[in-house]
């Protein structure tokens, strides 16, 4: 996040910025119709929803990942750097084109003269006062109060039938009573995702490539024009509003909410519609995705150290313990969905950092980051989108959400093992049946056996048996590592302060020596203890007479 974009001058002008009146030559209806024009063509997607085992794990998912490697190379998708005179036009302040100028513009269609100040201002609260109208305001279900409430409403209400007509008609009273505030948190019609800024992306911010394309959409890696910071800019592939995507989206944007700051999980600042594309503007990873990291160590020939693959295991376990802990459930976790963070930076350390965080953040300077929350649901009342077919437990595939956490679980220790050099997981068949009897797939290096009984453990097909996240962050399996690491810095330490502690021991040595000698050289009379009063002859003293007395070579802190 906070690397500079030193590439490109970046150029935020302040003076001119002004009078949004003014004439340009820029028109509006032009700068419209250029970012309504669609960048990114996406390949038809079936239903999303898994039946059996063998023909399900051809889920769209595998569809996707089929047609990703054709829209990757697709040029249109991966749109270089706007030309400067392009986004010249679109700073922050002085264009005619940023959403702040047009609306100005949309409120006052006849006027040509320059805006006071003051004016401005109040044509901004009038507009502000019209949307106090708008009634639509989104119920995030992942908050604890809604997760509370549909709980709640869920036991006493079990019979009631909820037709939309009933969540209308709730919706209306709880904007008209606040005593009704209770009822807004029942299912909404939700408010679309539609265009209603423009170009915020455009005006804030520089794209500067491709970094990746999924399901969702197409990610870009974007400086923020007004703080020079790299974000990962995640954009639908096509219109939302009505799609059934459009509530991947909303749940994306509502888990990350939600959840706030982990150093394990991708760091969400924003989100927003645009031109009927969902927008959000997390965090951005400069080491990638696991998946990239894999697959490059295959191209080098090399293997991650079976150290390396248990500092995976519990930095992602430290994540999905705070997702868990927060009621959620990730639903798709997988090497791709597992962000890599290069930097030792203190963007790393989120609220709430625990002792063992901080112990990730120190060890090998590789920080691993959940991501991707577009399948996140909640626990208590979970709403499943299955995930990747490839790391779906089995229990989710039939239906059994009893303990979804586990899930997790399970994804993560085929992670781990995709990551020890297992081959490509399967879609369906044998292979695909033997991996959830917890039998592992051959590995191209030995693990040692605790190590692979832990990962045995993790793929269990009694869920129960399988740890949680909070007990694997626990694990001594996994924490020797750690341990041993800390030991061996801790023993530097004390090495470091044994040395100093000595050097320090032997300058009051010469010290004291030199004060002697010193003393003895002096004739009568001349003693400079005398002179100074400093060190009185033990008959003169009259305060604390029993007591030793200490003096100090410039050695603060230590006595004689
Ligand atoms: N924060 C980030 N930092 C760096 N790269 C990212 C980031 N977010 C996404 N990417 C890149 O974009 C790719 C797709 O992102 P993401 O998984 O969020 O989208 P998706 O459409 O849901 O993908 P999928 O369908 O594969 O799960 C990632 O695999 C990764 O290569
Ligand atoms: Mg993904």
């Amino acid at each position: 996040m906070a690397t500079l974009f030193d590439g490109i001058s970046q150029q935020l002008d302040f003076t001119s910025c002004g009078e949004e009146g003014s004439s340009s030559d820029n028109s509006s209806d032009d700068y419209v119709s250029r970012i309504r024009s669609p960048r990114i063509r996406s390949p038809r997607i079936c239903s999303p929803r898994i039946q059996s085992p063998s023909s399900a794990c051809r889920t769209p998912r595998a569809q996707r990942h089929r047609s990703r490697s054709n829209t990757l190379s697709s040029p249109v998708q991966c749109t270089s750097p706007i030309p400067y005179t392009f986004w010249k036009k679109l700073r922050l302040c002085d264009s005619p084109s940023t959403p702040k100028s047009l609306l100005s513009k949309s409120s006052q269609p006849c006027s040509s003269t320059k805006i006071s100040r003051h004016q401005r201002a109040l044509r901004f609260s009038s507009v502000a006062a019209n949307h106090v109208h708008a009634p639509s305001v989104n119920v995030n279900p992942f908050t604890p109060d809604t997760v509370r409430r549909s709980s709640e409403q869920q036991c006493t209400n079990s019979s009631r039938s909820d037709d939309d007509e009933d969540y209308g008609r709730r919706l209306k009273h709880s904007l008209t009573s606040s005593e009704e505030d209770e009822e807004a948190f029942l299912p909404p019609k939700r408010r679309a995702v539609q265009a209603f800024m423009l170009s915020r992306y455009e005006s804030e911010f520089l794209e500067l490539e491709c970094i990746g394309v999924g399901e969702f959409g197409a990610v870009y890696k974007c400086v923020k024009r007004l703080d020079g910071c790299l974000y990962a800019i995640k954009r639908s592939r096509r219109p939302l509003a009505g799609s059934a995507n459009e509530q991947l989206a909303l749940k994306e944007v509502y888990a990350h909410a939600v959840l706030g700051h982990h150093p394990h999980v991708v760091r969400y600042y924003s989100a927003w519609a645009e031109d009927n594309h969902m927008i959000i503007q997390n965090e951005y990873c400069d080491g990638g995705s696991l998946n990239d990291a894999i697959m490059k160590k295959e191209v080098e020939g090399e293997l991650f150290s079976e150290a390396e693959l248990k500092d995976l295991l519990l930095q992602v376990s430290m994540g999905l313990k705070y997702i868990h802990s927060s009621g959620l459930v990730h639903l798709d976790i997988k090497p791709s969905n597992i962000f890599i963070c290069q930097r030792s930076s203190t963007s790393a350390a989120g609220e709430g950092e625990s002792e063992e965080e901080d112990g990730a953040r120190t060890s090998a300077g590789v920080i691993y980051k959940i991501g991707d929350l577009g399948h996140v649901t909640s626990t208590s009342s979970p709403q499943v989108e299955e995930g990747d077919s490839r790391f779906l437990a089995s229990e989710v595939l039939h239906e059994d959400y009893s303990n979804l956490p586990k899930a997790d679980i399970f994804a993560l220790g085929l992670t781990v093992l995709l990551a020890a050099g297992a081959p490509p997981l399967p879609q369906n068949g044998d292979e695909w049946h033997r991996l959830r009897k917890a039998q592992l797939p051959k590995l191209p290096k030995e693990l040692s056996p605790p190590f692979k009984g832990l990962l045995q453990l993790l793929l269990d097909p009694d869920l129960t048996k399988r740890p949680s996240a909070r007990e694997l962050c626990k694990d001594t399996v996994l924490r020797e590592e750690r341990t041993g690491r800390l030991a061996a810095q801790l023993r530097r330490e004390l090495n470091v302060e044994k040395f100093r502690t000595a050097m320090l021991e032997k300058e009051l040595q010469e010290a004291r020596l030199a004060a002697f000698s010193l003393k003895q050289k002096l004739p009568p009379g001349l003693n400079p203890s005398d002179k100074m009063g400093s060190l009185p002859k033990t008959g003169r003293r009259l305060v604390g007479r029993k007591t030793a007395r200490s003096i100090s070579f410039g050695c603060p802190g230590l006595g004689v």
